[in-house]
């Protein structure tokens, strides 16, 4: 089995709140991340795929058609935006880093299959939020 991984960035502003509590509360558990009017961050987004290659192009999957299918239906949905008023896939969710890379994986998981042919699946993500922060997910 071979891993295969396409890095691709966004940046976008957000707040961690919650609206079951005060504001007094979120302040208090998400500390400046509540802060009212928003703040931001350069993500960084890992799409690690696996597959074998296919012995006529030696490709598990062409990176140039992942870029594509992750810029179009990801980056392009994020990227400059706000993640708590302007992204439809993230309404009613809290904008942590956890729930962003479990929405993407929703996403991208049946397209990558499509794209390859059903030679390759989605591995992993790995979402940096800052350079010190990202969480990882295998779809599980
Ligand atoms: N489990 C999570 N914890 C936190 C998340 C998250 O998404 N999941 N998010 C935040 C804040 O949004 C943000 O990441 C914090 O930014 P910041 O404190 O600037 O980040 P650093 O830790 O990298 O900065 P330092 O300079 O190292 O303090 C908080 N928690």
């Amino acid at each position: 089995m071979i891993y295969v991984s396409r890095l691709e960035h966004f940046n976008a502003a957000h707040k961690l709140f919650n609206p079951n509590w005060s504001l007094a509360k979120n302040k208090e558990v998400f500390g400046p991340c509540a802060n009212t009017n928003w703040h931001g961050h350069n993500y960084e987004l890992i799409v690690t795929v696996k597959g074998k290659p296919d012995p006529d192009t030696g490709f598990v999957i062409d990176l140039k058609k992942l870029s594509t299918l992750i810029r179009t239906h990801i980056i392009e949905k994020v990227d400059h935006k706000n993640l708590n008023l302007d992204v439809s896939f993230m309404e009613d969710k809290l904008a942590s880093t956890e729930n962003l890379v479990v929405e993407f994986w929703k996403i991208l998981e049946p397209r990558v299959r499509e794209i390859s042919n059903n030679i390759a699946a989605l591995h992993s993500l790995k979402l940096y939020e800052t350079p010190r922060n990202y969480v990882e997910y295998f779809g599980e």
